[in-house]
This record gives C-alpha cells, structure tokens and sequence, in this order.
C-alpha cells in the first residue's frame, strides 16, 4: 500500500519550496490549542523535510469559513505548531497573491512558513483551476501529509497534485499503513460509533457503511437527526430535520444487510450550551421543547458498552455528547474507558479518529489504551467504506 505512490524517499527536497498539505483544523477554545494531536503528527514531515534543507510552506484549512474571518485565522494554529516542533514557524496572511509570493520570497533553507487559511478563498472548496495555478506558482513539489483532509477533492488537497510533482508525507504514509493492518480485513463483528456534529457531511457515507459493520451505535448531533426522522421531539437539539429521509433510508439499509442500529434510548438534556448549567435524564417521550440533548442519558451508556461487549473490532468517529463541556462528556468518557478496557485485555482491536474524538479519549484519558487512534474522522469513515479518498487517488497517478 505504502509504495503505491511516492515519498519522500523519492525526491531531493535540498533548496526546493515543498508545498506541504497538512491539516491543522484542531479543536481551540478562547484562541488556544486544546488538543495538539494532530500537530504532533504531522511534524516528522515538516522536520525531515526542513532538516534537508527544504522550504517548508504549510498549506491548511481551518473550520468552515464563509470568507475571511479572524475566527477561523491560522496564526494562532502556527504558533501552537512552533511550539510542538521547537523550530521558528513564520506566518503570511494570505496563500496566495504578493503577500504569499513575498513571504516564500523571502524563505531560505530550512525556514518553515505558514500560510493563512486557504479556505479563506471559496475557490480552494471548488478545486478552482485558476486558484491552483496561483498556490502552485509557490511551489516547486507537493507533498499531502492531510490525510484527515484526503476526502476532499480541493485546491490543497488534490488540485495541486496534478500540477506539481506530488509525494506523500511521513503521516500520510503511517495512517494508511496503520489502518489497513488493522482493519482491512477486520475480525468480526465490527461495531462503529458515530456520533459528532458534521451530521451532513457524514451522514450518507453510513448508508454504505452499514454494509460493512455489523453494529452501528450512533450518538451526539448524529443521533438527534435519526430520532427526529423516527418522530422523537428534540426540542432544540442540534438536528439536522431536512435529513430525516436520509435518516430512514439508512435505517432500512442497514436492516436489509443485517447491520443493528443502536440508537440512544434516553437523553441528557440541558437549557442552554454552556458547562454545568442544570441538565436532567429524559426518555424519549419527555423531551421538553425549549431543551436540548447534549448527551446520551445512562440507559444508553449501558447499551453502547453491551454493544462493546459483543464486539470484535470497533471503528469511531464522533463524540456522542458535548464532551467539552461537563457534565455532557459523561456518555463519551464511559464508552472510551469501555472500549479501553477491552483492548487492554485484548477482547477488542479498538480504532478511533477525528480531530474532536482524539481530544476526547485524551480528556478520557485512554488514547494511548486504543489499539490505533488516526489523526482523521470522516476520511477514516470513508476509507473503511472502500471510497477512493482524491487526495490519496492523486498521489497514485
Ligand atoms: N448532542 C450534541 N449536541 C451538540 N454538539 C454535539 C453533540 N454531541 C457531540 N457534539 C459535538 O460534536 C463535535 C465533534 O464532531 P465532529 O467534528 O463530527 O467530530 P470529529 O472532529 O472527531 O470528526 C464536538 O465538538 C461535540 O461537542
Ligand atoms: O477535521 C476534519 O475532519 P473530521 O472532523 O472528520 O476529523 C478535517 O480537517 C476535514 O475538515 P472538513 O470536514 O471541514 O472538510
């Protein structure tokens, strides 16, 4: 798998501007990094290359911006990866354009740059050909080191790798290495838990995904989608409602191939989206109208750690409750040292990923119990599904 495309191995990056694709979308609250995993990971490439005296230029997206915004800035993203790689990371405003061109400009052997936000621009989401020309004039290679990112056809992560002489990164590589030893061919039964808040970017990929586990529990914003579209009132729970014939569709798919969908069965519901504000345990009957589910209620814990029990191998993505905030990480704390527990006796082969999912089994304190964590949650999904992921396809070419 691993040599199905170039690598480093395969490129003298000495005095060469490397375009490097990482993904540096890691979860921050109040303008600090919470959670440094993903950071940590993609620095074996960044200091390789940077140690051969390349031209380091990153290239990343941050939250999903409309436009340019402070919010969704990188720079304070750039600082936390100076800090976790202990080398100077400069920082341009812009990735493309003079502000772009100056900053490369000025590089020499070694520098590690960082450009601002790509998604800043909508033409990196359309995969603009223009908008490619323009990133890869500040290129002399690409390297893609997001495979987090890979299931996405955009400028960054797969436009350029038909423009510049493309390699995979050192993370790239270990991911696919790492998932395909643990589950292409996975011991039965697999469960997945999905749960999360990128209901509509990934919610159809489980429709093919119950073709291929033989449990499916989901959880957080997911899960308040499939019981509205079963006529449970969620009050104003993140739901999306347009997505309940979705919903019902992968509900009957997943019976027609033997897939048990483990849905909650009780909820913990709260007033307001804050820490420790009053929450209380409901059945699904009884959700009050202006409450909001921000987790799974303790019927539910019992049922997905039954559901544990029975399984083999697991794959997750996706808290099942607002674990950021106490008391709502109660749910997801439980089912992590579940899992946990069961890999340490070596009753389970356990497999999470995902930005917020990684912080929360380190919140749980067990990432390091879980056979493999990967630094990707819905391209994880997507490549447990069989999908060819574009920002991998390309560096096959
Ligand atoms: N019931 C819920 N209501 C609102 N947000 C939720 C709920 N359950 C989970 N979340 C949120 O989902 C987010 C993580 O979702 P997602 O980005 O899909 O995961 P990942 O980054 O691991 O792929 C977390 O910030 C968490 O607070
Ligand atoms: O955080 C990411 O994915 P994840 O939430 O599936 O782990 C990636 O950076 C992709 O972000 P996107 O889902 O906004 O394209």
């Amino acid at each position: 798998m691993t040599n199905s495309f170039r690598t480093l191995d395969d490129v003298d990056v000495k005095g060469k501007r490397v375009l490097v694709r990482v993904d540096l979308n890691v979860p921050m609250d109040g303008g600090k990094v919470t959670d440094a995993t993903r950071l940590e990971r993609i620095a074996p490439t960044i200091t390789e290359i940077s140690d051969k005296g390349g031209k380091v230029i990153l290239l990343a997206h941050f939250g999903r911006p409309k436009g340019r915004d402070d919010k969704n800035s990188l720079k304070p993203v750039a600082a936390a990866l100076a800090d976790v790689i202990k080398k100077p990371v400069a920082f341009a405003d812009d990735c493309v354009g003079d502000v772009a061109a100056k900053a490369v400009g000025a590089m020499k052997d070694g520098d590690i740059l960082c450009l601002e936000n790509t998604r800043f621009h909508p033409a990196e989401e359309k995969n603009d050909p223009t908008f490619v020309t323009e990133l890869a004039k500040l290129g002399d290679i690409w390297v893609n080191d997001a495979f987090s990112a890979a299931h996405r056809a955009h400028a960054s992560t797969e436009g350029l790798g038909h423009k510049l002489p493309a390699y995979a990164g050192r993370t790239m590589q270990a991911e696919l290495d790492a998932l395909g030893k643990a589950l292409d061919a996975p011991t039965k039964p697999v469960i997945a838990i999905v749960g999360g808040a990128k209901v509509s970017s990934k919610i159809d990929l489980l429709e093919n995904l119950v073709t291929k586990v033989d449990a499916l529990v989901i959880g957080g914003g997911m899960a308040n989608t499939f019981l509205h579209a079963q006529g449970v009132k969620v009050g104003k729970s993140l739901c999306e409602k347009d997505l309940a014939a979705t919903a019902l569709r992968i509900i009957d798919k997943a019976e027609a191939s033997g897939c048990a969908i483990i849905l909650p069965v009780d909820a913990i519901v709260a007033f307001h989206f804050a820490a420790n504000t009053p929450s209380h345990a409901y059945g699904l009957d009884a959700i009050p109208d202006e409450g909001m589910i921000l987790d799974v209620g303790p019927q539910s814990i019992e049922r997905i750690n039954a559901a544990i029990d029975d399984a083999a191998t697991l794959v997750w993505n996706g808290p099942v409750g607002a674990f950021e905030m106490t008391p709502f990480d109660r749910g997801t704390v439980a089912g992590a040292k579940h899992a946990a527990a069961r890999t340490k006796a070596k009753k389970l082969i356990s497999v999470a990923g995902g930005g917020d999912t990684v912080a929360a089994l380190n919140h749980a304190g067990v990432a390091d119990d879980f056979s493999y964590i990967s630094t990707a949650g819905g391209a994880f999904l997507e490549w447990m599904e069989g999908k060819p992921l574009p920002g991998v396809e390309v560096l096959k070419k």
